[in-house]
């Protein structure tokens, strides 16, 4: 990972900047009439969070490393070619984007590197979340690994669906804590794409999590089964 960047070196704090950049962001997007992007820092993150997020910002400047925005409707994430002829509801939402509450749900944004087939993510986990108190549901923990693999999944093969996840749960996740969640395509055979993932602290001290998951890339004549039973 690369040095910090220069926004943490502004003389208005790093955490006041960064939100500050991003309700311009934000608010110049809605003045456009674009949805609102979510994987940006708010005023829930914790300092942890905007530290890592500004390591990866910097990292996106030689072009390696991209950052994935992240909207409520999953259409919005679905480049227009794989769209075939979804329509957009205004009843459905992204699972990860379903609570309003800032800071209250799933707190992350990802960052993919194409060329390593790999797709991290910066996870904080909010209050609502909660299995065993004080720590992140394994429903949850389990999301956030499906997605952030599956991302890594659309990146290598396009339009894929999960037909496998492993995870072994090895030390709990508190609440409001921040975790790393790296995945990466490790083979593609013909339809299938073989991927892998840790979870780990931020210090790297502590691991989270283990997962291992096979997704399939969608059959063109079923794809389009599917999405016709689904309208
Ligand atoms: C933050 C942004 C979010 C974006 C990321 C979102 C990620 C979220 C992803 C999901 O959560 S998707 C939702 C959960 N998954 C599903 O609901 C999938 C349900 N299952 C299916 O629809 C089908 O089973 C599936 C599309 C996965 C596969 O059906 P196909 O009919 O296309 O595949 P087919 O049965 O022909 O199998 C193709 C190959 O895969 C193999 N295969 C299929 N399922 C397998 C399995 N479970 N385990 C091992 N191998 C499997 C199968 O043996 C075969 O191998 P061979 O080509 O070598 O013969």
């Amino acid at each position: 990972m690369g040095p910090r960047g220069g926004i943490s070196r502004c003389p208005c704090g790093r955490k006041l900047l960064t939100v500050c950049l991003s309700r311009s962001i934000q608010a110049a997007g809605s003045q456009l009439g674009q949805s609102k992007d979510y994987a940006l820092p708010n005023a829930s993150w914790s300092q942890d969070m905007l530290d890592l997020y500004n390591r990866f910002l910097d990292m996106t400047k030689d072009g390696l490393w991209k950052r994935i925005p992240s909207y409520n409707n999953i259409l919005d994430h679905i480049p227009e070619s794989m769209k075939l002829t979804y329509e957009k509801r205004k009843d459905t939402r992204l699972f990860l984007r379903s609570i309003d509450a800032e800071g209250a749900g799933f707190e992350y944004v990802m960052f993919l590197n194409t060329s390593e087939k790999r797709v991290v993510c910066l996870f904080q986990p909010g209050s609502y979340l909660e299995g065993h108190p004080g720590f992140a549901h394994g429903g949850s923990i389990a999301t956030i690994i499906d997605s952030t693999i599956g991302s890594c999944a659309i990146s290598v093969a396009g339009k894929v669906m999960t037909a496998n996840l492993s995870i072994d749960y090895v030390n709990p996740v508190p609440l409001g804590s921040v975790v790393l969640v790296d995945s990466k395509a490790d083979k593609v055979e013909g339809r299938k794409v073989f991927l892998s993932c840790k979870m780990q602290s931020v210090d790297g001290n502590t691991l989270h999590a283990e997962a291992t998951a096979l997704f399939i890339q969608l059959d063109a004549t079923k794809a389009q089964k599917q999405q016709a039973s689904c309208q």
